[in-house]
């Protein structure tokens, strides 16, 4: 099964890294592919640019096999949308290929304000990370989306090309990346949240410091 975990990546931290792990070893696939957004839709331009996200990405999964790094999106002009990411990977990879894709719950929350949401699941699983804090609504399009569709069996997913949204509870280290954005414009220290060489190419580079106070 080809998994794929998309986000802006502003910057990359121990949160999506520990998860992407978990999911590595619970749904027993080789690696986990992040594909960092070029110009992530519903939300501001983030703080980094494109190429510093990917080379502090880089800098994050140096040494680690199963984490790589996709960057089809950056790679692309305009908005980066899911749907259009998993038709290309689909067309690669071929109609019976089990391809997924990785969300949290606080992104998913949204899921019906996507460019084609309603298409997506015919083209990929959905693995839903539930963040405690993100409930999806009751009653709402997606809490309805994932009713119809849930399993919490990986087997599910690698029996079928597409279509099963997986409900995951792996044990997650409450880290944002507008966490870290604020410390680092704050001038506090960001050490254990990112990797260490991430927080070196930060520093050399001198990113996040916009409006950061004297
Ligand atoms: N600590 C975490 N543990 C597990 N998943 C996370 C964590 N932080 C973010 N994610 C998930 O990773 C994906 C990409 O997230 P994103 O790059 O927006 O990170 P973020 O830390 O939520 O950033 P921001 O604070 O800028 O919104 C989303 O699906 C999000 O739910
Ligand atoms: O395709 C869309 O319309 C769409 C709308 C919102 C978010 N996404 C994707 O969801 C992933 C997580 O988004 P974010 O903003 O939490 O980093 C990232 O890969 C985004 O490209 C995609």
């Amino acid at each position: 099964m080809h998994v794929i975990y998309g986000g802006t990546f502003d910057p990359i931290h121990h949160g999506h890294l520990r998860v992407a792990v978990e999911l590595r070893e619970r749904l027993s696939v080789d690696s986990v592919h992040l594909v960092p957004s070029h110009i992530p839709p519903h939300r501001g331009t983030p703080g980094g640019n494109s190429q510093d996200r990917l080379e502090l990405l880089q800098l994050a999964v140096a040494g680690e096999p199963g984490l790589r790094i996709d960057t089809r999106e950056l790679d692309r002009e305009g908005q980066s949308y899911t749907a259009d990411t998993l038709r290309q990977l689909r067309g690669e990879l071929g109609a019976d290929a089990p391809l997924a894709m990785v969300v949290g719950t606080d992104s998913f929350a949204g899921f019906d304000k996507w460019r084609e949401w309603k298409t997506i699941p015919e083209l990929a699983h959905i693995i839903l990370v539930r963040r405690p804090g993100s409930e999806l609504e009751e009653g709402s399009a997606p809490a309805a989306m994932l009713a119809e569709r849930v399993t919490r069996s990986p087997a599910d997913l690698h029996r079928q090309p597409c279509g099963r949204i997986l409900e995951m509870d792996p044990p997650l280290l409450d880290i944002s990346a507008t966490g870290i954005r604020q410390r680092l414009e704050d001038g506090r220290s960001v050490r254990f949240l990112i990797p260490d060489p991430v927080l070196e190419q930060i520093r050399r580079r001198g990113l996040y410091r916009e409006g950061r106070k004297a």
